[in-house]
């Protein structure tokens, strides 16, 4: 009853909230309207005519990392116990362009004969999951839908709600995505990485060994005697072969980010939702700045990724579509963290898609899931590069890695010669 109660309190906004679905590849968005006799509805819908049952479900629970946590398994349950006729794809609902209003959720379609299983499953799951399950109805001319939001109401929990018309919405001016970035998918302070690595440490123990190899604050405005110079850019790009020469001809230390002591547990917490998942790497950058704090009092540093890798990735995959439906440029979710270390430099190495694809053939070697990622999906490898270009404070300059590794190698000392006095 706790539980249910605490549903209800998210209701209120319930009526003003814009819902997105993905369908046949692109988002479609809509409404709710309440229903008043004789109104003229515009149709929706029309692409899912051939279903006569369509369901939504959000995770509601207070607490973020519940509702993290749960949104992932809620899709292994649903994929589990539903019958194979039922079609799963990611929902958001959201009140547009209001920050931190999205809630996140699954649309079924049904195409089964009987909605009896289906709904028993859904019954089960709103007893005792933090979910809210709406239902949608086709109505008598196979034009007009209705929304039913299931009540949470203990013994009466299938006894139909009020009743609105669904009615088509316009794409809000902000992508979704974009309204819940901040402290989900990036960080801007050591603290907000911890708190979330803090209050999950009772379900993943790693994170708790992970707090203990923390600076005990943010290493902010000291500025280190030597150079620090980060080269960023996509797998295969030429970042190890740079870095080295770099570290060679300049007499630097190389430090890696993440750094090697949190090597162990990346397989853990890539696994893991993308909330837990980004203050894992956040909290990389900051073990990292200490470690350049300390090496950078005695000789240059080489860094090889950072922030920007970090922040890049995190936004990229929070975002879905063309570059375009990034945060505008000038966004605060592009804004280098107030209490991380600033390099003097920051490289971006740039490759044509086929060239980098040929030195990771080369290369023959295992990639990460987002690496794989990358290679097939091309509106994913572009946002990312758009995001790096976007970060400022430091802004990255990007350089062409297509010519050899020594034309590369002196390019790059240009830069760094014009910008750090070695
Ligand atoms: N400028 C270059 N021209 C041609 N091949 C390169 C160049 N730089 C690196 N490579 C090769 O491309 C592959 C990927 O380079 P690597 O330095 O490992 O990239 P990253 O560290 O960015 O993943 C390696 O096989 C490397 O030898
Ligand atoms: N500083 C960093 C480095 C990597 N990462 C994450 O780690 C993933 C890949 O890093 P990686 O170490 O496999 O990259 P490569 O060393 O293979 O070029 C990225 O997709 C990011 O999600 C990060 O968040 N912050």
């Amino acid at each position: 009853m706790a539980m249910a109660r605490r549903a209800m309190s998210l209701l209120p906004q319930w009526p003003s909230r814009v819902f997105s679905v993905e369908l046949d590849g692109a988002p479609f968005y809509f409404a709710i309207q309440e229903k008043h006799r004789g109104e003229e509805v515009p149709p929706v819908f029309q692409r899912v005519q051939e279903y006569y049952r369509c369901y939504s479900l959000f995770v509601c629970s207070s607490d973020r990392i519940r509702r993290a946590m749960f949104y992932a398994e809620l899709k292994d349950k649903l994929l589990r116990d539903l019958p194979p006729e039922c079609d799963l794809s990611p929902m958001s609902s959201f009140l547009p362009n209001v920050k931190d209003s999205l809630i996140k959720g699954y649309f079924l379609k049904d195409n089964s004969d009987s909605s009896s299983p289906i709904e028993r499953v859904l019954r089960d799951l709103i007893q005792r999951d933090p979910v809210f399950v709406c239902s949608y109805l086709r109505g008598d001319n196979c034009q007009l839908w209705t929304q039913h939001l299931w009540p949470h109401t203990g013994s009466q929990v299938m006894e139909k709600s009020k009743e609105y018309y669904v009615v088509p919405s316009e794409a809000p001016e902000y992508h979704p995505a974009t309204l819940n970035i901040i402290n989900s998918d990036v960080f801007y302070s050591l603290e907000e990485a911890c708190d979330v690595l803090k209050k999950c440490g009772d379900i993943i123990p790693e994170a708790t060994s992970i707090l203990e190899l923390l600076p005990s604050r943010a290493q902010a405005r000291s500025k280190p005697d030597f150079p620090v110079i980060v080269i960023e850019g996509l797998d295969a790009t030429g970042k190890t072969t740079l870095t080295k020469s770099l570290r060679d001809i300049l007499r630097a230390v190389l430090v890696p980010c993440p750094p090697q002591c949190l090597y162990p547990w990346r397989a853990r917490f890539d696994k893991e939702p993308p909330l837990i998942r980004r203050a894992f790497y956040a909290l990389g950058n900051y073990i990292t700045a200490e470690q350049i704090g300390q090496e950078a009092m005695k000789t240059p540093v080489i860094v090889d990724r950072f922030w920007h890798s970090t922040a890049a990735y995190a936004i990229a995959t929070a975002v879905s579509g063309p570059p375009c439906n990034l945060p505008a440029v000038g966004s605060e979710v592009y804004n280098w963290p107030s209490d991380l270390l600033q390099p003097n430099l920051v490289v971006l190495l740039t490759l044509d898609p086929e060239e980098r694809k040929r030195r990771l053939m080369n290369r023959g070697q295992g990639k990460t899931v987002e690496e794989q990622e990358l290679d097939h999906n091309r509106l994913f490898r572009l946002r990312v590069e758009e995001a790096y270009q976007r970060i400022s404070g430091p802004a990255c300059v990007t350089v062409d890695a297509s010519p050899s590794a020594d034309q590369v190698l002196q390019q790059v000392l240009l830069l760094i010669r014009g910008k750090c006095h070695l």
